[in-house]
């Protein structure tokens, strides 16, 4: 029997089995930023170690970082962390690519966008969302502060393994049907804890049609599935895309690709489980509720408890309603929004803006809606500038800001005030999520922002703008 990706990177990187019954797992790249690394730096400087591979180790600011007035936080704590990275860079001698530097932005962004991010390698990063590189065949994978410290040390962590799903989209997307609702529905289909233990590995004809940036959107979102990591197996737009980045090495690329190409899971690898999605059932999905696998089609109706199936779904959906304050079984088209927000590392690239670039021109934000669009680096912000896509945006009623996470978190001056209902394409709709305790967040894909924007409430993007030319995926 053959091998998944998983089961080849794994076996690659193995260095041991631990007492314990773990495996020593090596790490080939970690990427850092200014949250979860101090205490882990700090650790370092205690027991007096240096980073065992200091080039295998990258460094970016993204979540503290303002968006306007960028390398001067008001905040004393955000301007201490912004520092306290700036000297464990130096001090460890790990790349850190500041804001001086134009390569700044959120880690996700960056580190494809430099090629760091290579088919068949071990990821790291202290950040759930590292499950985003598995869309060139990486095995990435969030890890938590003392992990950071173990892989600053000895560039390898303890890890038991995990099984593999493949989750198999086929057939046709419809006009309008982006990889985040193609993300937000495989969540709503198994649940927000079904890949709790699993690896998912994204297979089928619509992965296989997608861009590199629309299988990250997938990869970004495995995590809100509760897998640890997702992936694509690497094909030829993953040679391409990576073809060239500053951090690959070009000297016999064409070797360099096919090592990667032959990590490619084989037609007869084992899977621990299959899941079989049709392309066709996929709509406009938007969330309701304050867990991202409470997800609809944007033409159906926010859940009524009285029909749950069990006690805890009515429990759950109530508990939601409540936090929401919506009307159960009514519409979720229609729903008032506050705030309509473009960015965070899901739908924060380049496509995404360029695809909402493409209908909003000539259209007006509504007079009630606030709107931002947050590139989710410098390399994206600069790319934006040259072809005229911020101004699209300003024209329309954007406010066009600086790189970083922004409102995604809010661990920044970018927060929701009182209950305000904000349209978002980040990732996350927990309770407080994006800065305010009672801020209520509805996720869905970057041109259904920008028509529940210009609507002033939720609405179904193939009635706002003219979707009929849409690429598929
Ligand atoms: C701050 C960071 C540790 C956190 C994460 O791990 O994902 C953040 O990026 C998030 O999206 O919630
Ligand atoms: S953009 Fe959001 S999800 Fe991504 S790393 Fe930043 S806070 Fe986390």
């Amino acid at each position: 029997m053959g091998k998944s990706l998983y089961q080849k990177v794994w076996d690659t990187h193995s260095v041991g089995k631990l007492a314990d019954g773990r495996t020593q797992l090596f790490i080939g790249t970690h990427l850092i930023h200014e949250v979860t690394s101090p205490q882990a730096f700090g650790m370092m400087r205690d027991l007096g170690l240096k980073v065992k591979y200091p080039r295998r180790t990258f460094a970016t600011i993204d979540h503290i970082v303002p968006t306007i007035n960028q390398d001067a936080p008001q905040d004393p704590l955000a301007a201490e962390m912004m520092q306290a990275l700036r000297e464990n860079a130096d001090d460890f001698g790990v790349t850190y690519f500041d804001l001086a530097s134009g390569k700044q932005g959120i880690v996700h962004v960056v580190g494809p966008e430099q090629g760091i991010t290579q088919p068949g390698t071990t990821i790291a990063c202290g950040d759930s969302h590292t499950a985003t590189h598995g869309a060139f065949g990486a095995i990435a994978f969030g890890i938590g502060t003392t992990q950071v410290r173990d892989v600053l040390a000895t560039q390898t962590m303890a890890m038991e393994p995990l099984k593999v799903r493949r989750i198999e989209v086929n057939g046709d997307l419809g006009p309008g049907v982006y990889a985040k609702d193609v993300t937000l529905h495989i969540i709503r289909l198994l649940g927000a804890k079904g890949g709790i233990g699993y690896a998912y590995e994204y297979a089928g004809d619509v992965f296989d049609r997608m861009t590199m940036e629309e299988r990250m959107t997938v990869c970004n979102m495995a995590i809100e599935g509760g897998a640890r990591c997702g992936y694509v197996n690497p094909d030829h737009k993953t040679v391409e895309y990576l073809r060239g980045r500053p951090y690959v090495d070009m000297s016999d690329f064409d070797a360099t690709a096919a090592r990667w190409l032959s990590y490619a899971s084989d037609a007869d690898a084992h899977y621990d489980d299959i899941v079989k999605i049709d392309a066709a059932d996929i709509e406009p999905t938007v969330t309701w509720g304050i867990s991202p696998d409470h997800g609809i089609s944007v033409s159906e109706n926010i859940p009524d408890p009285a029909t749950a199936s069990t006690p805890e779904e009515k429990a759950s959906v109530e508990e939601a309603l409540a936090y929401m304050k919506l009307p159960a079984g009514t519409p979720i088209k229609g729903v008032k929004i506050d705030v309509a927000f473009i960015g965070s590392c899901t739908n924060g690239r380049i496509s995404d803006f360029r695809e909402v670039a493409r209908y909003l021109k000539g259209k007006k934000v509504a007079a009630n809606v606030q709107a931002i669009a947050v590139p989710g680096s410098q390399i994206v912000d600069h790319q934006c500038r040259q072809e005229g896509i911020h101004t699209i945006f300003e024209e329309a009623g954007f406010e066009w800001r600086g790189a970083g996470c922004s409102m995604c978190l809010a661990m920044n001056p970018d927060k929701l005030v009182g209950d305000q209902v904000c349209a978002s394409s980040s990732n996350r709709n927990f309770k407080g999520r994006q800065g305010s305790p009672t801020g209520r967040t509805i996720l869905m894909s970057p041109v259904m922002v920008a028509a529940a924007a210009i609507n002033g409430g939720v609405a179904d993007a193939r009635e706002v703008f003219d979707l009929s030319s849409t690429a598929a995926a």
